[in-house]
């Protein structure tokens, strides 16, 4: 009976989202961890499917995750909502106390991306290190103790883009002398089975981003281009 229940719950799960995506690694992450099939549907950063502008009419960006047809967009809303549904290898703690303590994290890794859209190194560093004097002090594994939640998803992704960002200026900022305790979390991270099967591949990603950036600076060049950065947050 509650196998019945869960495959109608499973039922027609898909995700649009771009697969070098922060946001949408954040989605992956939580629906291989958690079991789920889905469709994916890749989607063009500059040519939109009609579909992906039909599901998120507001900001018109990924990652939108459609349940039976009802579209879920805004990645961490996303990853709760899935969490919601499927508790198996639970990601937000269910004791209110510490939820609102993951949350408060979540809510600061969000914080965290403007440092990155502006390419601000120095706002960078000083978010690494409130991490690493605040949640990683007691030497914990992951920012969810023994096992990963929501905060390991939310700052995990912005720190695949960030190593991104790192590889295309060869400039190596979060470095282990200077944040030892994350960058063991770091490799603690990605080398959880799931998250490593599902961590875009590097060079491949450093290629995308890269080309991504160069296309913009033509464009705003020549004036013909409106789309902010990719980490635009408005
Ligand atoms: N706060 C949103 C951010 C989503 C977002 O910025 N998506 C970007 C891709 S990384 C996007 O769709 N950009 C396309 C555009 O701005 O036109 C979330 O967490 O889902």
């Amino acid at each position: 009976m509650e196998e019945v229940a869960l495959n109608t719950k499973m039922e027609n799960l898909k995700l649009h989202g771009f697969w070098y995506s922060p946001f949408t690694m954040r989605v992956v992450w939580t629906l291989k961890l958690k079991g789920l099939p889905y469709e994916n549907i890749e989607e063009d950063r500059y040519n939109k499917s009609p579909q992906l502008l039909e599901y998120n009419p507001v900001h018109k960006k990924i990652p939108v995750l459609v349940h039976g047809g009802k579209p879920i967009c805004e990645s961490m809303i996303i990853v709760q909502y899935i969490d919601e549904l499927w508790p198996q290898n639970p990601l937000v703690p269910l004791d209110p106390y510490e939820r609102a303590q993951a949350m408060f994290w979540v809510a600061y890794s969000e914080q965290m991306i403007p440092a990155q859209k502006e390419k601000d190194v120095e706002k960078a560093l000083e978010n690494f290190k409130v991490l690493e004097d605040h949640c990683l002090a007691d030497k914990r594994k992951f920012f969810g103790g023994d096992k990963i939640n929501i905060v390991d998803i939310a700052i995990g992704s912005l720190f695949a883009f960030f190593v991104t960002i790192e590889d295309i200026k060869q400039e190596k900022v979060l470095v282990a002398e200077r944040f030892p305790l994350l960058h063991l979390w770091f490799d603690n991270f990605k080398n959880i089975s799931i998250i490593k099967e599902n961590f875009p591949d590097r060079e491949k990603m450093s290629a995308t981003i890269k080309s991504i950036m160069e296309r913009r600076r033509a464009m705003e060049a020549g004036k013909s281009y409106i789309s902010p950065f990719i980490l635009r947050t408005d």
